[in-house]
């Protein structure tokens, strides 16, 4: 953590000032976080600040004040009208470290303390809010929540409502009165629910807003999405019945009834007689307690660091959220003896993880056209670095998400970067408004050639831009995607060329109009090209920052010096005795020019499927184009065939056909096939007997496979590839009828439902063996390989 990045003050009146104006920070955010369960900023810029401080009071220990936030715990209950509750036996937080190092300190000090070998209890910190469950005579008594520790709010009445929390303990011999502490929290999936729960809602609303005459722009938000599944439990943990009507309770029941529980500590509790914190788990769960599933005790730290780095890894596979680990001494005896600081166990630490969720600022909503025309609102922000990469636009999807977000243009914004996942912006942080945010509208005309935009189908929500001959947008993403590697694969062809060549700069260059006149480039015609570079995330043209000016590129030019015509048959010294330099400018085409062209001059005879989905046809993707190509043979027999006969393709269906006869209606759509045919492209699978005829046969004839996850020596298309080549049908879904499933890492619910199904799975050397020899190879192979074990 870059909490001494910054030098502590030396002079104690600056550390004063700071320590004090930190101090009143840490309080308000707390407040608001406590008891209003709001975020005003992330939990990582808390953290640094709450470090900071802890940094200042270390160096002068004179500021650190009786009340200072760093010896306090959670904040004082700020009245939402539950009663208040004192708490049998103090509730504390905890220390936290934030690197491995700082971990093994602690607990090489621990293990010091404690002057005996510890043992380890490893625990997912679950990223929820604590509760103190007091049970008298197996009943429970009062649900609280931590407060400042030493009192909080009795919430009862609202924990009465949540099905997972235990009302009477079952079995036996529990203490007459203790205290259960715990972390309550919503699972990912029961989050998902309620944010779909609100969805509808939300859409019932509008509909019934419609219907009474109101206008759509008119219509409030009613049901927002909950952004952040912490704050959304605690907030539904303090939730109030009063004054609410009927349905409003409906609401804020099932909001209850679908809050989790795991126990993972004790209060009161008069027995000493249990050796482990394990062991206490163990009883909690006998008596119907919910207990988490995955702690771990360890011996040795360095299986405590391994269970670290790879929950690390594995964050997102666990039902809930999780924001580190959370290490405890496991004898019961110890924590006793290493005892606590005014806010936190000395016998416990938490390990925070990297945060994925920041806050950044929303500069600005735009509208990217893509090649199918479709019109999606993105979010620019300022760049903002979260789980491992820097984050400057995300998607809002359509104008119904970025209302449903409740975003404005100037508001601080959640944005959450899971891994490897696209980022998203999760909503505003309402609270930091000022009145300068700017509300967002989607605008009724395409950015890009000012169509008046259109909903995709009927009664759609997204919108679409009808100009798809001539929309600079669509035409550009078109030709990218002939270069790309599922169509044509023709490396040059990609984002800037594509720009370069529908959009050039340079005034004597005529663009590429449409893709029909791709095949008639000729080297003249593209080496003068000039493209301003665009960003490749927010399509934006780029701006050189010393210059101002837009970067340019000459994406097919090169350019050398020479001396100017005029010096032609002069010897070097009658050149320097003349005042000739080299200054004389020439352009010759690139490489890259020139491969281009022989990659167009190879495009013409690629396979058919090739150039079909180089055709840019709704829904015909590399599967669908190899299934057509695959029984039709040709374009000219797919032209022909009926509806129907092409709906009754293995893998095309009636989406597909009807997408494809309508593409076949339009003028401009024929026009690229005539010209493409002209330049010389090939539409034909040599040697196809016609339609009909099935795929090639060889070695995986009639059997059905489905590749999944990163399959070691073959490419994503090169394993669908080398699938059909061996006359097999390559599936995307696994099915009763899937063969074989090849599965490499990363393969997720594939893999796991051809388990369920009891199909055979493969990795990827015995996936290789199929393809070239065949099923009895590998069900050989998979016989002997376990027969060696
Ligand atoms: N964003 C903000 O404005 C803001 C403001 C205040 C606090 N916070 C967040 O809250 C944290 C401070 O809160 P805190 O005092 O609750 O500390 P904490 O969240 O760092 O750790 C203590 C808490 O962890 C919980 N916990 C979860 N799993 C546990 C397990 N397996 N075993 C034991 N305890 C477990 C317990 O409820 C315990 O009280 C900050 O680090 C920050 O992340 C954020
Ligand atoms: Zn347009």
């Amino acid at each position: 953590m870059s909490t001494n990045a910054q030098q502590i003050p030396e002079d104690f009146d600056a550390a004063r000032e700071e320590s004090e104006r930190l101090a009143e920070q840490i309080e308000r955010l707390r407040v608001a976080y406590y008891s209003e369960a709001a975020s005003l900023v992330s939990d990582a810029e808390y953290d640094e600040m709450f470090h900071r401080l802890e940094a200042i009071e270390r160096a002068f220990p004179e500021l650190a004040s009786q009340d200072s936030p760093t010896r306090e715990v959670g904040a004082a209950v700020v009245s939402a009208g539950f009663p208040e509750h004192q708490h049998a036996e103090r509730m504390l937080s905890l220390d936290n470290v934030f690197s491995v190092e700082e971990f093994r300190d602690w607990a090489a000090k621990a293990a010091a303390a404690a002057g005996r070998p510890v043992r380890w209890l490893s625990e997912l910190k679950i990223d929820g809010l604590a509760i103190s469950l007091a049970y008298r005579d197996g009943v429970l008594e009062t649900a609280t929540t931590r407060g400042d520790g030493r009192v909080g709010e009795d919430i009862t009445e609202n924990v009465d409502l949540i099905p997972v929390i235990p009302r009477t303990l079952s079995g036996s011999g529990f203490p007459a009165f203790f205290e259960a502490r715990g972390e309550v929290f919503l699972t990912g999936e029961n989050f998902d629910a309620l944010n779909e729960r609100q969805h509808e809602l939300q859409k019932a609303f509008v509909a019934e807003q419609l219907a009474k005459g109101r206008a759509v722009e008119q219509i409030p938000v009613r049901y927002p999405e909950f952004a952040n599944a912490r704050n959304t439990a605690a907030g539904s943990l303090r939730q109030r019945a009063e004054k609410k009507t009927e349905s409003e309770l409906a609401l804020m029941r099932d909001r209850l009834g679908r809050l989790s529980l795991y126990v993972h500590g004790i209060g009161a509790w008069p027995d000493p007689a249990i050796a482990n914190q394990s062991e206490v788990y163990e009883l909690l769960a006998g008596w119907g307690l919910p207990v988490s599933p995955h702690s771990r005790v360890f011996d040795t730290v360095d299986e405590v660091v391994e269970f670290i780095e790879d929950r690390g890894e594995h964050r997102h596979d666990v039902e809930h959220e999780i924001d580190g680990i959370v290490v405890k001494v496991d004898e019961l005896s110890l924590h006793g003896e290493l005892g606590e600081t005014s806010r936190a166990p000395r016998w416990a630490i938490a390990y925070k993880y990297p945060p994925e969720e920041v806050h950044t600022r929303l500069l600005d909503i735009r509208v990217g056209v893509g090649r199918t025309g479709r019109a999606t609102p993105y979010a620019v922000m300022e760049p903002v670095k979260v789980a491992g990469s820097t984050v400057r636009q995300a998607t809002l999807h359509n104008q119904q998400v970025v209302q449903a977000k409740g975003v404005r243009i100037g508001d601080t914004v959640v944005l959450r970067k899971a891994g490897d996942v696209i980022p998203e912006v999760l909503g505003a942080v309402v609270e930091l408004r000022d009145g300068e945010e700017r509300e967002w509208r989607m605008p009724d005309t395409c950015p890009e050639c000012g169509t008046p935009l259109r909903p995709m189908k009927e009664g759609d929500i997204d919108l679409r831009c009808p100009n798809a001959r001539d929309c600079p947008a669509q035409v550009r993403g078109r030709v990218e995607h002939i270069g790309s590697r599922g169509a044509l694969d023709i490396e040059v062809l990609g984002e800037i060329t594509a720009a370069a060549l529908t959009q050039p700069e340079a005034p004597s260059v005529p663009p590429l109009e449409t893709e029909a006149g791709l095949f008639d480039l000729t080297l003249e015609q593209i080496v003068p090209i000039v493209v301003i570079v665009r960003d490749s995330e927010t399509g934006e043209q780029r701006i050189d920052e010393t210059t101002g000016e837009f970067v340019r590129r000459a994406p097919f030019q090169r350019v050398t010096l020479e001396y100017p015509p005029a010096a032609a048959g002069l010897s070097p010294a009658e050149r320097r005795k003349a005042g000739l330099r080299k200054n004389h400018r020439v352009v010759h085409p690139s490489r890259d020019a020139e491969t281009f062209l022989a990659e167009l001059e190879k495009a013409k005879t690629k396979p058919l499927w090739r150039l079909l989905v180089a055709l840019n046809i709704r829904h015909v993707g590399p599967v669908a184009a190899r299934a057509l190509a695959d029984w039709f043979g040709s374009l000219d027999a797919i032209r022909a065939a009926s509806q129907e006969a092409l709906a009754e393709v293995d893998g095309v269906g009636s989406i597909i056909a009807d997408s494809l006869t309508a593409w076949f209606e339009v003028d401009w759509h024929r026009e690229i096939v005539e010209r493409w045919t002209a330049a010389g492209v090939q539409w034909a699978t040599p040697g196809h007997p016609g339609p009909g005829a099935a795929s090639a046969e060889g070695v995986l004839s009639g059997l059905t496979v489905v590749a999944t996850g990163s399959l070691d020596g073959f490419t994503r298309e090169g394993a669908t590839e080398a699938i059909i080549a061996a006359g097999g049908k390559a599936a995307s879904s696994v099915s009763k009828k899937t063969d074989f499933v090849a599965a490499g890492p990363g393969a997720g619910s594939k893999l796991a439902k051809a388990e369920e199904l009891g199909i055979p799975v493969l990795d990827a050397a015995q996936f290789a063996l199929l393809v070239s020899e065949g099923p009895q190879a590998v069900t050989e192979g998979a016989r002997s390989s376990t027969g060696d074990e």
